[in-house]
């Protein structure tokens, strides 16, 4: 087992659907998964493995932000050989025309957030981005399952509640969807060490109109972006 990831060896596939909260993640494994055994407690950050239309897929949570899903993503690449994480997560919309529901993937993940800039000396803007083949896939699968896909940029941000509204303003004059607290340094962490990510998301938030989904919602009311993100797995992952 690692430090924070109960498992063996072993225990961990090579496709990992990366969920924020540790309940969606147990709601994913009940739900879609075959014979889906939960392998680590640690911390209450539940992580299963099972099967999708017989395929080995696990399931783990990352908690919330991005130094807690930087731990689970290095864990997962550098002591399990995960090959690729795929971020099933909420968000904020900031583009006017999304509406609670509607799925987001992330292109690339713009941040606020300082773990980068300390990578790079503060010498570099680095550029997290999703990995192609899984973003082409994850578009293809949903146009097959008819659910419709945004795809752009996102902001991943340190703080769910900001005090500069206007920052998020100016996003959204660029082009940026959505706003959410994991991407970045799940891209960037998956680009060091060889690994394949992407982040899609389900807009939970409005920031704009400030319309909501409850917390239930959030937990279990994610399906349509689950399937895509399980036959991405399955199909563009390897
Ligand atoms: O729903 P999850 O995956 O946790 O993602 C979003 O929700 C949390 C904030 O409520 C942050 O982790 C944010 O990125
Ligand atoms: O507004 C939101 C919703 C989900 N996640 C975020 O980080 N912000």
């Amino acid at each position: 087992m690692s430090v924070h990831i109960g498992g063996q060896p072993g225990d961990i596939a090579e496709r990992v659907l990366l969920p924020g909260d540790p309940m969606r993640a147990k709601w994913i494994a009940e739900t879609f998964l075959q014979d889906a055994k939960c392998y680590t407690q640690v911390r209450g950050m539940l992580g299963f493995t099972g099967t999708y239309q017989g395929v080995p897929v696990s399931v783990q949570g990352s908690g919330m932000g991005m130094p807690s899903a930087s731990i689970y993503t290095h864990e997962l690449i550098n002591e399990y050989g995960v090959k690729s994480v795929i971020r099933i997560g909420s968000c904020g919309a900031l583009a006017p025309d999304l509406q609670l529901g509607d799925v987001v993937a992330a292109i690339g993940s713009a941040t606020d957030s300082n773990m980068n800039r300390s990578r790079f000396d503060g010498l570099i803007d680095y550029a997290p981005v999703a990995d192609f083949g899984l973003l082409r896939t994850a578009v293809e699968v949903a146009e097959r399952q008819g659910t419709a896909i945004r795809v752009g940029p996102i902001l991943a941000a340190d703080a769910f509640y900001t005090d500069r509204p206007d920052l998020y303003d100016a996003l959204a004059d660029y082009g940026v969807l959505a706003v959410e607290m994991e991407s970045a340094a799940i891209y960037t962490i998956a680009a060091r060490y060889g690994a394949k990510a992407l982040t899609i998301l389900t807009v939970s938030d409005h920031i704009k109109t400030g319309a909501k989904m409850d917390s239930a919602q959030r937990e279990q009311g994610f399906g349509d972006m689950v399937r895509i993100g399980l036959e991405t797995a399955i199909t563009g992952a390897s």
